[in-house]
């Protein structure tokens, strides 16, 4: 509408100007009036142009119409008054400046001014100069024309006011939207940030961003070049692809290194300014501060990649750092050595012990082994007793030696665990890169095996890998797999041997022997399996196993009319450990039925001098259910009188390594003499095992042994054999009050 009443405008003052010019040969000074409106028109234009007084606004439908009318009027002009082409310059000047230069509504209103002043000031006196002697319609045409420049003005005016009026309401918008952005800025702890075309910062502010990062620390720097690590992948390299190609980035981190030593991390994210003429003109964006996301990120970090209990690496750190030693080593060349540590009665305590303990333990032995070793080894927890160290650069085998004696003696000193002393012993193996292996798994493998080598020379020692240690290795872990499924596949049987009254010659009693026969690796003897089935724990389930078949065949053989025999069956020493086993010794005897009195558990002096204590009230309880005690392999161990009579022990056994030579042995036999004697003080029956000879067994009886066990009568059968045994040699009757044998309090 304003646009419209301006244009009308225009064309009646063109169509006056040309009255003017038809009724009135303008005369020469004319044109210098016209000049000089000109000039001022010019300059005030240049004036408004470089100072550009508002560059927020810039109207196309204010200056694209004025273009149009301007240059249509004075086209129009310039054709009927060819005479007059200095004002029809001047005008396309004024219509090029409104329509090419986009004025703010400030210029406009001065330039419009301008031309309307310098107009009316041409018909007030210019005119009046020009025509002193006017005629009426001159006047009356000069008169018309000044009503309509008034007129120009008051509609120029409320144009203006219009456009004022939407600058106003479009300055208010910009202005809400402002105070929102701003209102945002502030309650976000996120940076608001820009840069300018040469990427520097120009401006960086929140409301409450961390006050580590004060705005002076950035403004006017490009981050680039400003001693910023970054830390997303492609570095600044990429980062500086991106931005020159004009495009928007996410999350780009950047590290600084602050003063007081701590780490500030910010993620920054921005997009291109770009103007109409697609030129940049900065970038802006937000960044936040990570720094707490990434101390988070660290500690997931470190608890995914460290032993919660000793602070260790892991597993899975050790099996990144393995790698890295392996790449640099067939990179660079060199050796390095991988030990494996395994703690040797580590279960037995955590058992006894308890778990608090076993953990404390742990702890202490880390610390141990991080002090005894350089800065440079790495030593990690696998889990459980089992730690590592890799050693990187070795040169020569004998280094490697020193520091696994270090270990091993880190481990034995002793530890005080609730209060009580308590040792503990480290079996270590070795394997060294490149000779023993060429990759992380067979390397961390070939010492795992070294260190089951350590374990069966002895414990308490180290022991280099090596393709005999290898082969030994690889038939004890065929033992042990298929051990652990030899239960289901009914790969073991239980066989018999007799015990012999020396006195009448009848069968006395009988002992229960395991056999295992796997279809791969043939008849295993239990000297073999049975210590890697306690080592393994496995010995729990298989010892129940023979107990319950002992006792099943021992009912089934009274059920055949043969006499009661006293049934004896090894006990071992983690069965001995094992809770559950009160309950099921009496379960087993309830389910077959039999006897408590048919029953005898052989021990071992060890198993009982390991913990006396706790050992004296186990073995009470059993006696207590009516079950008969032995102690096997006696002589061998380190039980003294005073000791042994502590405990409710029935019979002792004398170890058939005295028997061997008792005959012939001096020491031997005065062992023997001893032994049976002791028994005998101590109310127990005595027997001797491995019996072979004849000469053995009169040894024996002569002095008074009550019962010998050994090939010489029989070797362990089968139980059909043993029924044919027992058919012939009849079993001398239990004694009535044999579940009471008296024992000492
Ligand atoms: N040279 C010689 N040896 C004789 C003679 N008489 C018997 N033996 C052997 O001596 C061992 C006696 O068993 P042990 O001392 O309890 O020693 C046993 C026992 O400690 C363990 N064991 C066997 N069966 C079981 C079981 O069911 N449970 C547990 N925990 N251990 C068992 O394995 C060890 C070895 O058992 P075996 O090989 O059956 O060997 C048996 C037996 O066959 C002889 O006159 N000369």
């Amino acid at each position: 509408m304003a646009a419209k009443i301006g244009a009308i405008n225009w064309v009646i003052e063109i169509s006056l100007l040309g009255g003017l010019v038809i009724f009135a040969k303008l005369p020469s000074w004319f044109w210098f009036l016209y000049t000089g409106i000109g000039i001022l028109c010019a300059s005030s234009f240049y004036i408004l142009h470089k100072t550009g007084i508002s560059e927020r606004f810039k109207d196309p439908t204010l200056a694209l119409p004025h273009l149009l009318i301007v240059c249509a009027n004075q086209f129009l002009g310039l054709f009927l008054l060819p005479q007059l082409n200095f004002l029809f310059l001047i005008r396309i000047i004024e219509g090029a400046a409104y329509g090419l230069f986009l004025l703010t509504v400030r210029q406009y209103f001065i330039l419009f001014l301008t031309f309307a002043i310098g107009l009316a000031a041409f018909i007030i006196f210019g005119a009046s100069i020009a025509f002193p002697t006017s005629t009426l319609a001159v006047k009356i045409l000069l008169y018309i024309s000044l009503i309509l420049t008034i007129g120009r003005l008051i509609f120029g005016s409320i144009y203006l006011d219009f456009l004022r009026s939407r600058l106003v309401a479009t300055n208010k918008d910009i202005k809400e939207s402002e105070a929102r952005f701003r209102a945002l800025t502030d309650l976000s702890s996120d940076w608001y940030w820009e840069q300018d075309a040469d990427f520097r910062i120009t401006r960086f502010e929140s409301g409450r961003a961390s006050k580590d990062l004060p705005p002076e620390m950035l403004i006017g720097k490009r981050l680039f070049e400003s001693g910023i690590t970054v830390k997303t992948p492609g570095g600044w390299e990429a980062h500086k692809a991106q931005i020159m190609a004009h495009q928007s980035f996410r999350d780009l981190v950047l590290h600084f290194d602050m003063p007081d030593n701590h780490d500030l991390y910010i993620s920054v994210s921005g997009e291109a300014m770009i103007d109409n003429d697609g030129v940049l003109k900065g970038y802006r964006g937000v960044a936040r501060d990570i720094s707490e996301q990434k101390r988070a990120d660290a500690r997931i970090q470190h608890l995914a990649t460290h032993d919660g209990l000793t602070g260790l690496p892991n597993r899975v750190m050790y099996n990144q750092m393995l790698s890295v030693a392996v790449q640099s080593a067939l990179r660079y060349g060199g050796s390095f050595a991988v030990l494996f540590i395994d703690l040797d009665r580590f279960k037995f305590i955590n058992d006894t012990l308890g778990h608090e303990a076993g953990d404390q333990l742990l702890k202490e032995i880390s610390t141990r082994f991080r002090q005894t070793l350089r800065a440079s080894d790495i030593v990690a927890r696998l889990g459980g007793d089992e730690f590592v160290v890799l050693v990187p650069q070795v040169h020569e085998k004998k280094e490697i030696a020193v520091i696994a004696r270090k270990i091993v003696d880190a481990a034995i000193a002793p530890f005080l665990l609730q209060g009580q002393e308590c040792r503990v012993t480290a079996s270590v193996g070795i394997a060294i890169f490149p000779d023993d292996a060429q990759d992380e798994l067979t390397l961390t493998k070939s010492a795992d095996i070294a260190m089951y080598a350590a374990k069966e020379a002895g414990k308490n020692n180290y022991q280099f890998f090596s393709a005999q240690v290898r082969s030994y290795a690889l038939e004890r872990m065929a033992l042990e797999t298929n051990l652990r499924q030899a239960l289901e596949r009914n790969e073991f049987t239980v066989y018999y041997q007799a015990k012999r009254d020396l006195a009448s010659g009848a069968i006395s009693g009988v002992e229960a022997l395991l056999r295992w026969q796997n279809p791969e690796l043939g008849t295993i003897s239990p000297a073999q399996f049975i210590p890697i089935a306690e080592e393994t724990g496995m010995i729990v389930p298989i010892g129940k196993w023979v107990l319950r078949t002992a006792c099943r065949q021992n009912m089934a053989w009274l059920r055949e009319g043969l006499p009661p025999v006293c049934m004896a069956v090894n006990l071992s020493v983690r069965q001995f450990t094992d809770d559950h086993l009160l309950l099921d010794i009496a379960a087993i005897l309830e389910e077959t039925g039999m006897d408590p009195r048919l029953l005898e558990l052989e021990i071992t002096e060890g198993l009982v001098m390991r913990d006396p204590a706790k050992a004296v009230t186990l073995l009470a309880a059993i006696k207590k259910m009516g079950v008969r005690l032995a102690i096997d392999d006696f002589g061998t161990g380190y039980s003294s009188l005073a000791q042994l009579k502590n405990f409710p022990i029935d019979t002792l056994k004398v170890d058939r390594s005295f028997i061997r030579e008792v005959a012939t042995n001096a020491s031997d036999k005065a062992i023997t003499e001893a032994i049976i004697a002791m028994g005998k003080t101590l109310c127990m029956t005595v027997i001797a095992e491995g019996v072979e000879t004849e000469e053995q067994e009169d040894f024996l009886r002569q002095n008074s042994c009550d019962q010998m066990q050994g090939y010489y009568f029989s070797k362990a059968v089968l139980p059909e054999e043993f029924a044919t045994l027992l058919r012939t040699h009849h079993a001398i009757p239990l004694p009535e009050d044999s579940s009471s044998t008296q024992f000492p309090a």
